[in-house]
């Protein structure tokens, strides 16, 4: 994707902000409970991840959030409309990226954009300006004019986050956004999905890549067999102890200060970047490398080996039963 330029509003009404409020939202399909109990908050102006294992829910939540699937108890608020008894106006507030483009396979890149818009009540010239906009944005320009079943994987996703911005929403839904697509086209969808959230709308995205979901979002929901973890064991498995990774100019004289810092020899784990050794909290991170440069350890690098939501999300996931 080119840098991103700024999303003209197809409408010429500020919008106003749109908070999504979700409790205590279920949807069983026969016998399979999708989702059982979910509730949170996404606030307007800030990217909410939406965080868990395969089959936790995240998709089932997603479509009901985007009025594809009505939930069987809860209740669910996009800005002051509810999904299931006002569809209509929900929609007209929000942009869906599902994980999978649903296309007119022989139509443009530039025709399916325009008939988007249409769809959307953008007419006439307008849909033409907004669908040349967002082949822009989104760097498809070059293959505006071929059908869309040409286009790659990374491809098609652009194409479907164009669809998702036709109308300004004011309110993202992104199922999986970032797979498929390659690092430039990452961080190009992050600084776009970072300036949309400043200017004030409502961004909900569920990924599984987690490195990725930390650089962009202020906040994460976790997901586990449909119901979400409570704040009290999210921030548990967040300080749990993890792996940090230490370069030193001198590898074996690392090494040495390591055990000499009372951390045993089969704890400390030889990796091509660095020993990556498990330390529980950043004060006793700070003690250790204070420790190494005073013992005349020249430290090149000290950082935690994995990112904090991959962290969460794999202490979440091995502690299985017991702490539920
Ligand atoms: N239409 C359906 N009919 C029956 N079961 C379904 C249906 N949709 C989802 N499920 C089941 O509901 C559970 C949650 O699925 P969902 O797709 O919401 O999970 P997910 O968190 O998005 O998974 P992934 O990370 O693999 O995309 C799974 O066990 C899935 O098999």
């Amino acid at each position: 994707m080119s840098a991103p330029e700024p999303v003209p509003a197809a409408s010429a009404a500020a919008p106003a902000p749109a908070d999504i409020v979700v409790e205590d939202v279920g949807r069983s399909f026969g016998a399979v409970q999708a989702v059982r109990s979910v509730r949170f908050t996404a606030r307007a102006g800030e990217v909410t991840g939406l965080v868990g294992p395969n089959g936790s829910g995240k998709t089932t939540l997603l479509l009901m959030l985007a009025t594809l699937l009505v939930p069987d108890r809860g209740t669910i608020r996009i800005g002051e409309h509810d999904p299931v008894t006002e569809s209509a106006a929900v929609r007209a507030t929000l942009g869906w990226m599902p994980d999978v483009l649903g296309s007119w396979a022989n139509l443009t890149v530039r025709r399916s954009l325009v008939l988007t818009a249409r769809l959307y009540g953008i007419t006439g010239r307008a849909a033409d300006d907004r669908a040349a906009e967002l082949v822009e944005l989104v760097d498809l320009a070059e293959l505006a004019d071929r059908p869309t079943r040409v286009l790659s994987r990374g491809q098609k996703q652009r194409m479907s986050l164009a669809r998702a911005l036709v109308h300004d929403p004011r309110v993202l839904l992104l199922d999986e956004p970032a797979s498929g697509l390659d690092p430039g086209a990452r961080i190009a969808l992050r600084v776009l999905l970072r300036r949309l959230a400043a200017e004030g709308r409502t961004i909900v995205v569920s990924s599984h890549v987690l490195a990725e979901l930390d650089e962009l979002a202020d906040r994460a929901v976790f997901l586990e067999a449909g119901s979400t973890v409570s704040a009290d064991r999210v921030e548990a498995a967040r300080v749990a102890e993890r792996g940090w990774r230490i370069r030193a100019l001198d590898a074996e004289g690392l090494r040495e200060a390591l055990r000499a810092q009372g951390i045993d020899a089969d704890r400390i784990v030889a990796e091509p970047q660095g020993l990556v050794v498990p330390l529980a909290g950043d004060e006793r991170a700070a003690e250790l490398l204070a420790a190494l440069v005073g013992a005349g350890i020249r430290v090149v690098s000290f950082a935690p080996a994995v990112g904090d939501l991959e962290h969460t999300f794999l202490d979440l996931n091995s502690d299985g039963e017991a702490a539920r």
